[in-house]
């Protein structure tokens, strides 16, 4: 199991202080939507310039153009790129061919996809690397999780590596890593802390066990 560091509201160069502090602790390090619309793909470029050993996510959350879009995040030096998985089969075909020129991985992202369990069997058979459920934002506003989605995942998904991604806090990472998903994506539950590096080293030592 793993764990991905989500950054969404930062800077490029709060970001760079962010990782430089959690670096030791996290496998992933995704430059999230918010910070790609404010900063561009330079984000992702400096990002993983500045941290070579760290796999970068850029997540684009893709919804159209799959080659293109994909072929653009691999240019700036993402390792994986998302896609959104109420997109339709081309586009992540798309993402998922031109992923496989370049080396690259393709997440997709299963925010409000509403027949989770036809759909993830079907995104499973494009070739895809990771399928992630996600309660974004908005979902955690109105109090949703993800974690009942991850279950159903696991049961019908054979082919990719399985995600979570949402509203994770390092009281709830038990309760998901009972799940077994391969990968945890946390965002405000490691950078809203005061003390990044004592939750980052905490969830990790929780993920390595799982
Ligand atoms: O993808 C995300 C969200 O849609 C904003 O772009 C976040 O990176 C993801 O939800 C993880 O962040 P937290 O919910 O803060 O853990």
């Amino acid at each position: 199991m793993e764990l991905q560091l989500a950054l969404d509201l930062v800077n490029i160069s709060e970001a760079k202080e962010v990782v430089k502090e959690v670096e030791p602790f996290i496998d992933i390090v995704e430059i999230g939507t918010p910070v790609v619309i404010n900063e561009g793909l330079r984000a992702v470029k400096e990002i993983k310039e500045a941290f070579p050993n760290l796999s970068v996510l850029a997540d684009l959350k893709i919804m159209d153009a799959g080659g293109y879009e994909v072929l653009k995040a691999s240019e700036a030096g993402a390792d994986i790129i998302t896609v959104l998985g109420v997109s339709d089969n081309s586009t992540i075909q798309g993402a998922v061919a031109e992923a496989r020129k370049s080396n690259k991985k393709i997440m997709v992202d299963m925010i409000n996809v509403k027949n989770m369990e036809e759909r993830a069997k079907e995104i499973d058979g494009l070739g895809v690397d990771y399928i992630c459920v996600h309660s974004g934002y908005d979902h955690q506003a109105a109090g949703k999780n993800s974690f009942e989605e991850l279950m159903t995942i696991k049961r019908v998904v054979k082919q990719a590596k399985t995600a979570i991604a949402g509203g994770i806090k390092l009281d709830t990472l038990p309760e998901v890593i009972k799940a077994k998903p391969d990968l945890v994506i946390v965002g405000g539950g490691i950078t809203s802390h005061e003390d990044k590096k004592a939750v980052a080293s905490q969830m990790q030592k929780l993920v390595k066990q799982g």
